[in-house]
């Protein structure tokens, strides 16, 4: 029986459409069970072997890379705004001295240093934000923010918003990957690959129904949300999503984002 991890954020639900049902039915053979996390959890997890599978921050690919391969080309990426990852700032960003970062994240906290460090030469002092907290009740001059949360910001309060995944993609003029598929060496992925990319294309085919289903409870428009599966995010890890990753890989390893910042438990509050 395969450990499983997903995403538990909107932007998960096309790569997972009825993949519970697929694993639990074992019709493709392959026999597993599927949880839901917060992507820093799962990381978490997959590294500890809570998680044979699961899909991890990209910059945890890189940090666990000798123990982990890749299952699938099945990931979250962006080719331009991506909405759900903000930087809010109640400074210019020029200025900020104390950034929250979002304890659900690890590769938005990376991707939020690099473009700090790359536009303006920034290393602000770092606090956690949370899963309790609201950007607006923390200390902080800026606060990164990822997921559903990050979707609709407080308005009034913040001078500066960036979209990360839109500040990403100007800056290297290619995509972001946030996440990927990524099991333990060892684990058996054959049929695995083929099931998660399956998923993935129903799902991809099917992104009005997960609007529909999903949209009211999380207080959004089917519109708004299928706007959001079909034209925000990419779900396809090709060529340019992996030129992409190679240079969020260098950028992270030159401001030591990478060997430093291992995933004990610990790191989450990175
Ligand atoms: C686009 C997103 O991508 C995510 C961001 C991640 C991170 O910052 O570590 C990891 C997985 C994805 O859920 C999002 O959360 O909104």
């Amino acid at each position: 029986m395969l450990r499983i991890g997903a995403v538990s954020y909107l932007n998960t639900k096309p790569l997972i459409y009825g993949l519970r049902e697929r694993l639990e039915s074992n019709q493709s053979g392959v026999c597993g069970q599927l949880s839901l996390n917060l992507p820093s959890r799962l990381a978490t997890q997959l590294r500890v072997g809570e998680l044979d599978v699961a899909l991890i921050p990209s910059v945890e690919y890189f940090r666990g890379q000798s123990d982990y391969q890749i299952v699938s080309d099945a990931a979250i990426a962006c080719r331009g705004p991506v909405w759900s990852v903000r930087l809010l700032s109640r400074v210019p960003v020029r200025k900020i001295k104390r950034l929250a970062l979002d304890e659900g994240s690890r590769t938005s906290v990376a991707l939020t240093k690099v473009l700090l460090w790359e536009m303006y030469a920034l290393r602000p002092e770092t606090v956690p934000l949370t899963m309790e907290q609201t950007p607006e009740a923390v200390d902080a001059d800026a606060v990164l923010v990822i997921g559903d949360r990050a979707m609709h910001p407080e308005p009034g309060v913040y001078s500066e918003i960036w979209d990360l995944g839109d500040r990403w993609c100007r800056w290297s003029e290619l995509p972001f990957v946030f996440a990927m598929w990524v099991a333990r060496r060892g684990v058996d992925i054959d049929r695995l690959a083929e099931l998660l990319q399956q998923s993935r294309d129903e799902g991809v085919a099917n992104l009005e129904s997960i609007a529909g289903q999903y949209a009211a409870p999380h207080g959004l428009t089917n519109e708004d949300l299928h706007h959001y599966f079909a034209d925000n995010l990419h779900y396809h890890l090709g060529p340019r999503e992996q030129s992409g990753l190679e240079l969020f890989r260098s950028r992270c390893s030159h401001l030591g984002l990478i060997a430093d910042e291992t995933t004990a438990a610990g790191a989450e509050n990175e």
